[in-house]
């Protein structure tokens, strides 16, 4: 029931991604609270949010949360460990977002264990974060929920596409059933529709919408190459 209620609310509508970087001016979970209140003006189905604080920050807006947790240096770094998926959950998130890759984890736990382990501990929904079409496929035999592109190109295993990994979401809808919510470079409202159109129940636009330096940058570059 709360698995197909979520899923139909997150029918082909935009998730914003509000996060900040550490050491930038806007890593404050109020600040990030007011982004995504106005991501929810502006149309947004859902919210994703790094770390536990922010996750409590936006906890009871009226709209499914994905939460996550970053931490630490080794490649498996979005919600690595069973411990850090349990707390995501506490924290309030409507669904916990794990490094779904087949990558050793910090724990030493399998993604199936993992997925397992907080089933047992939440009745939250699991997105796995993956990075290629053999992860979305382990992902799904491990129980996970929903399955998102959100490594494509950070992983080595799929080219950093400029703009969404469209062919990887296409492959991914083929042979997978569980949904899949698009991630990653999505820069345009029209890499949001091409990304449904390619099999995408949803997409998850970060970057493009909340992170102020990088935009500035695109606009700067492109001044700066016009007068080079
Ligand atoms: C690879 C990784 O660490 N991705 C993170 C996952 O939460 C975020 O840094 C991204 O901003 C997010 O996935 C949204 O993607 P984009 O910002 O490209 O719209």
């Amino acid at each position: 029931m709360r698995f197909t209620d979520t899923i139909d609310r997150l029918r082909g509508g935009l998730i914003v991604s509000c996060q900040a970087y550490p050491g930038e001016a806007m890593r404050d979970p109020r600040t990030m609270a007011q982004v995504a209140a106005a991501a929810l003006v502006g149309g947004a189905i859902g919210i994703r949010v790094q770390g536990l604080d922010d996750i409590r920050a936006v906890a009871e807006l009226p709209v499914p949360v994905v939460g996550l947790w970053k931490d630490g240096d080794a490649d498996v770094f979005i919600t690595p460990t069973l411990e850090h998926a349990k707390a995501v959950a506490d924290a309030g998130a409507d669904i916990v977002a794990i490094d779904g890759t087949r990558r050793p984890r910090p724990d030493g736990r399998t993604l199936a264990e993992t997925v397992a382990g907080i089933r047992a501990h939440t009745d939250a929904l699991i997105m796995a974060d993956c990075g290629s079409l053999d992860d979305a496929v382990a992902a799904e035999a491990a129980g996970a929920d929903i399955l998102g592109t959100t490594l494509s190109g950070y992983t080595g295993e799929r080219p950093k596409t400029d703009g969404p990994d469209l062919e990887l979401i296409g492959l991914i809808a083929e042979r997978c059933t569980r949904p899949i919510v698009a991630e990653g470079r999505i820069h345009t409202p029209d890499h949001a529709a091409a990304a449904i159109a390619a099999g995408a129940l949803a997409v998850c636009v970060g970057t493009a919408i909340t992170h102020p330096a990088t935009i500035t940058s695109w606009f700067a570059d492109a001044l700066a190459r016009t007068h080079a």
